[in-house]
């Protein structure tokens, strides 16, 4: 088995901020440190900009790479064999290990506390698909999330729109957070119904909103030339997939989601399983919709309620900070490779997602 190229620790892929060029060329000086010879005497504005714009290509397409590994080049083990006879992977799950056989430790912690329950969508209750737009939940995992919420008051954190994730959810009993936690819902959908009331919605980016329609469209016409690339308008938040696109291409992608971007120094890109997520540049994302949640539906108590917090991507990431700094409640990562993580727990895929879910259930029904 070659080691070398498998199972690397994936690192926190690289967060592209406040826009690209734009405010870059109105700040020469200190990028042209950062960049190496900009500062060169003789060396003029446009040739400089080149340099900047050949610099944030290539770092947005190494970031691109360390965050979409494609998956025969992170199993260390051949298929059909198990993870755990890798050594890379063992030793990571020594660090972060399995929250089913951690279970009893995790719901002793519990006993007599108030635990809730934040979910991310996709590779977390749906497995990861190459259309975005059929990446659909299983029945069983529906039944599971239904049950979960029967118990313990539970949100759907997602990238996706809320009303794309809430009609790929289709349970009504759940709180929403849509686009990275820039679009809440602060009541569950049957309640709203049941008190004939509007929801309560926190929408800390609304201003972006045209924005983001104008940038969906740039984005769409940039990349409608390259194969397989799929802009996807997730209404605060734009999402440039590129699963599908080869990889010899992948540069162009990020040069043309560069290119478009020049035009808006308030958006800037991040980068999540194949997909480019391009979005305004505000102290906002999923912990700061943790805490956000928390705050309203009265869960703040971090001595009485203990949040769970299940994902598998670099923006759940900011969830996990969060319930670590707060020292309350346990981030869990889904992954099948070794990740850099502030996650104290792991899942390996949904299927061990939904077995978790299930598990919480059965404890509380036999504490009752
Ligand atoms: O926060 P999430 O709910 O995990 O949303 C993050 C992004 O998920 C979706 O893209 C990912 O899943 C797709 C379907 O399996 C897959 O094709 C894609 O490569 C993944 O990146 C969604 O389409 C994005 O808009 C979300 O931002």
């Amino acid at each position: 088995m070659d080691m070398s190229t498998s199972s690397p620790v994936i690192t926190d892929p690289v967060s592209i901020s406040p826009p690209l060029l734009g405010s870059l060329t109105s700040n020469l000086m200190p990028f042209s440190v950062m960049s190496g010879g900009c500062s060169s005497p003789g060396m003029n504005v446009s040739t400089c900009r080149r340099k900047i714009e050949e610099v944030l290509v290539s770092g947005l397409l190494d970031a691109m790479k360390s965050s979409s590994p494609r998956k025969k080049h992170n199993l260390a083990f051949s298929p059909g064999d198990s993870p755990d006879e890798d050594p890379a992977y063992a030793a990571w799950m020594s660090k972060c290990p399995s929250a089913l056989t951690s279970f009893k430790h995790i719901v002793a912690n519990a006993q007599g506390r108030k635990i809730a329950v934040f979910l991310d969508y996709d590779g977390t209750l749906s497995p990861i698909v190459d259309d975005p737009d059929k990446a659909f939940m299983p029945p069983a995992m529906r039944a599971a999330v239904r049950n979960v919420a029967k118990y313990f008051p539970t949100a759907i954190v997602s990238g996706r729109s809320r009303k794309k994730v809430s009609e790929f959810v289709k349970l009504k009993e759940l709180y929403y957070a849509g686009s990275h936690g820039m679009d809440i819902v602060t009541s569950a959908a049957e309640h709203n119904a049941e008190k004939g009331k509007e929801a309560n919605l926190f929408q800390p980016a609304l201003e972006f909103l045209p924005m983001i329609d104008e940038v969906s469209k740039s984005l769409l016409e940039a990349t409608s030339g390259i194969k397989g690339a799929n802009v996807e308008n997730n209404k605060f938040c734009v999402s440039v997939h590129y699963r599908n696109v080869a990889e010899k291409d992948w540069e162009v992608v990020a040069r043309l989601v560069n290119e478009v971007l020049e035009a808006f120094p308030r958006l800037k890109v991040t980068n999540g399983r194949m997909v480019l997520e391009v979005r305004p540049v505000i102290d906002w994302d999923k912990g700061k919709a943790v805490e956000f949640l928390l705050q309203s539906l009265g869960l703040n108590d971090s001595e009485n309620v203990i949040p769970i917090y299940i994902g598998d991507d670099r923006t759940d990431e900011d969830a996990f900070k969060v319930l670590r700094e707060r020292n309350c409640g346990y981030g869990i990562l889904v992954s099948q490779v070794p990740k850099d993580t502030e996650a104290f727990y792991s899942l390996r895929d949904p299927s061990e997602v939904m077995a978790f879910l299930n598990s919480l259930v059965r404890w509380k029904k036999h504490s009752l």
